[in-house]
């Protein structure tokens, strides 16, 4: 021991936020004589008291977490629960339960309250494309109303068991007043993907959700190298969760776990540097005559999205420095059109009610100099076409 236990306390009670995301989910290395957290890449675990490990096993199963040796890979992790441990807290939440990605997160949600006898949804479109098309397949088992967040309340029976909301939303940023939403659910969860905001910018859960989704390979990992879904929430529902990913598999990989919680020591910074630059793009864009409409949420944050005269095509093939690419979040900028791409497996109909356009671009802006971001834009928008 190189520091008295007791005092690792007072670190998490008196400090602020932005200080949490740096020490959250590490408050016990300085008393274990380390500075890096250990990653434990353990696939099993020994088990020489067979009738104890064995008992312990029936307890993982039912979504308990004792946080001691996980018996086997694929139902905890060490270094994965620093990571969930860090993210509920700064998301506010008692618990929190890493997977795969973020489309395996939202899974364990849908599962969980299908084989609970609440197969419906009320979905809040936009949406990102494959959780529209997850919700609209049916393929695990729910059924899906699409409403305006005004119809939320009608929308829901005895028998919903969610209602799915982004905001800001991909690819429009479109934001939803989310107290007035979580009010209109009544006792229904609320599931709020905040990715696109980060806890950096927004709290759902402080505004009455109760479940929070992140892809955490976007904003939380933010270098575009670490793939993960992340669901912060109370612990009743944490341990439904965990009852799932023990079934299905989903677990995060404890190197991701590691890369993640990496990630948020510097979460704060990237964001706040990241959204000013891309304040500044979504006012020049406003002013340029080859962009048609700028979509910026009031809240801020590092997307921008907008509807172009030119052949968005064309005009995702034209940049250079920014990465014509899907995904987001990342230190370096990417573009990508939605309709192809993100929101490709929706029907074209669907889209429409979503408000997607044909000319939407959706940009990610990462931490270049915003002059270099505007050149490569503005002479990618010059570009004759059309
Ligand atoms: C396969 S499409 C990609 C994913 C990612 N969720 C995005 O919106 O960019």
């Amino acid at each position: 021991m190189t520091m008295p236990s007791g005092s690792t306390h007072s670190r998490t009670t008196t400090h602020s936020w932005n200080t949490r995301a740096v020490h959250a989910g590490k408050d016990d290395l300085a008393a274990l004589g380390l500075h890096a957290p250990p990653i434990d890449l353990s696939t099993t675990y020994p088990s020489y008291d067979v009738v104890g490990e064995a008992e312990r096993l029936d307890e993982f199963a039912a979504g308990h977490d004792d946080g001691g040796p996980p018996v086997y890979g694929r139902v905890a992790n060490p270094t994965v629960r620093r990571f969930e441990t860090a993210l509920a807290e700064l998301e506010g939440a008692e618990s929190a339960v890493a997977f795969a990605s973020g489309m395996a997160a939202l899974s364990a949600c849908l599962l969980a309250q299908v084989t609970a006898g609440k197969p419906e949804v009320v979905g809040v479109r936009p949406l990102y494309g494959t959780t529209d098309h997850l919700l609209e397949s049916g393929l695990l088992g729910n059924s899906v109303t699409w409403a305006t967040p005004d119809e939320v309340a009608s929308a829901i029976t005895d028998r919903t068991g969610l209602v799915v909301v982004e905001s800001p939303a991909n690819p429009t940023l479109t934001e939803v007043d989310l107290r007035a939403l979580a009010d209109a659910c009544g006792p229904v969860p609320l599931l709020v993907d905040n990715t696109f905001a980060t806890p950096v910018l927004q709290r759902p859960l402080t505004l009455g959700a109760s479940l929070v989704l992140h892809s955490a390979t976007k904003y939380l990992g933010g270098h575009g190298d670490v793939m993960g879904g992340v669901i912060a929430c109370a612990e009743d529902f944490a341990r439904r969760l965990r009852q799932v990913r023990f079934v299905t598999g989903g677990m995060l990989h404890p190197m991701a776990g590691y890369e993640l919680l990496r990630g948020l020591a510097t979460l704060p910074v990237r964001v706040r540097a990241a959204s000013a630059t891309a304040a500044e793009l979504a006012r020049r864009l406003a002013a340029h005559h080859r962009v048609t409409r700028v979509h910026y949420p009031s809240l801020g944050g590092a997307m921008v999205s907008f509807e172009t005269s030119v052949d968005p095509v064309a005009l995702v093939a034209a940049v250079r420095l920014i990465t014509p690419a899907v995904s987001l979040g990342s230190v370096d900028s990417l573009i990508q059109h939605p309709a192809s791409l993100t929101h490709r497996i929706m029907e074209e109909v669907a889209r429409k009610d979503a408000g997607i356009s044909p000319d939407l671009v959706r940009l990610s802006v990462g931490l270049e100099d915003v002059e270099d971001l505007w050149t490569d834009l503005s002479e990618a928008l010059d570009q004759p076409t059309r």
